[in-house]
């Protein structure tokens, strides 16, 4: 079944009540989901392989450790997946970026896809797909879907909050993907927006409402 790792760190905690708050602007949204997402791609990095190396530092000859060049790329599912794109290339500068362009249609709830651009080498790398909101999941099983069609084989879900209904959806279509998310929320309202949520990502991050 598909791994569900909350992560708790007291800054991403923190800066998710800040966004959550109805009164924050799309400026404070913007650089808050960008900080929250830079400290989200240090948590899920921590399995990233080193290998060791020689240096010389300024003292002597040294062998430490650097990272040994695994293939990744961050996959953002538009709109509000851009939202935390910076975050993680900045922390993972040598990460492909690719998209993935869908809308959940309002009344039926299902996905659209209306773009797509991915890396060429998609089989070969580790991806981290990102989006803020993980409400019924059908937006993050069809990208997942979509994924796994061009070959991928190891993806993790980032997420900034998740609804259980999309957690047992994704463990349920996808029970091999890892989710990681900052919180896990009581559930969906009628409209399907997450409770109690932040409203809107997109919207909120663009200045759309
Ligand atoms: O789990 P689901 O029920 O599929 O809902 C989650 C999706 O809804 C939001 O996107 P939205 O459709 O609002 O598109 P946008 O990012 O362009 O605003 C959100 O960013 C997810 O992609
Ligand atoms: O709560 C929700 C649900 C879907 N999409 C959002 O942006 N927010
Ligand atoms: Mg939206």
């Amino acid at each position: 079944m598909a791994k569900l790792q909350i992560l708790d760190h007291p800054l991403i905690q923190h800066k998710l009540s800040l966004i959550r708050q109805k009164d924050k602007g799309a400026k404070e949204f913007r650089e808050l989901v960008e900080e929250i997402a830079m400290l989200m791609a240090y948590e899920v990095t921590r399995h990233l392989p080193l290998k060791e190396v020689e240096i010389e530092t300024p003292v002597t000859t040294a062998t430490t450790k650097m990272l040994e060049g695994k293939k990744l790329a961050v996959v953002a599912i538009l709109r509000a997946g851009l939202g935390m794109v910076n975050g993680f290339v900045k922390l993972i500068p040598a990460a492909r970026v690719g998209h993935i362009g869908l809308y959940r249609d309002p009344d039926t709830l299902e996905p659209v896809e209306y773009f797509s651009k991915l890396p060429q080498d998609v089989p070969e790398r580790e991806i981290i797909l990102i989006d803020p909101m993980l409400a019924t999941g059908g937006s993050a099983s069809a990208a997942i879907s979509l994924l796994k069609n061009k070959g991928a084989r190891l993806i993790k879900l980032v997420v900034l909050v998740a609804a259980p209904e999309g957690v047992e959806r994704i463990q349920k279509d996808h029970p091999d993907i890892e989710i990681y998310t900052a919180a896990l929320d009581q559930g969906l309202n009628d409209h399907a927006y997450i409770v109690p949520g932040l409203g809107d990502a997109g919207d909120r991050f663009f200045g759309t409402k």
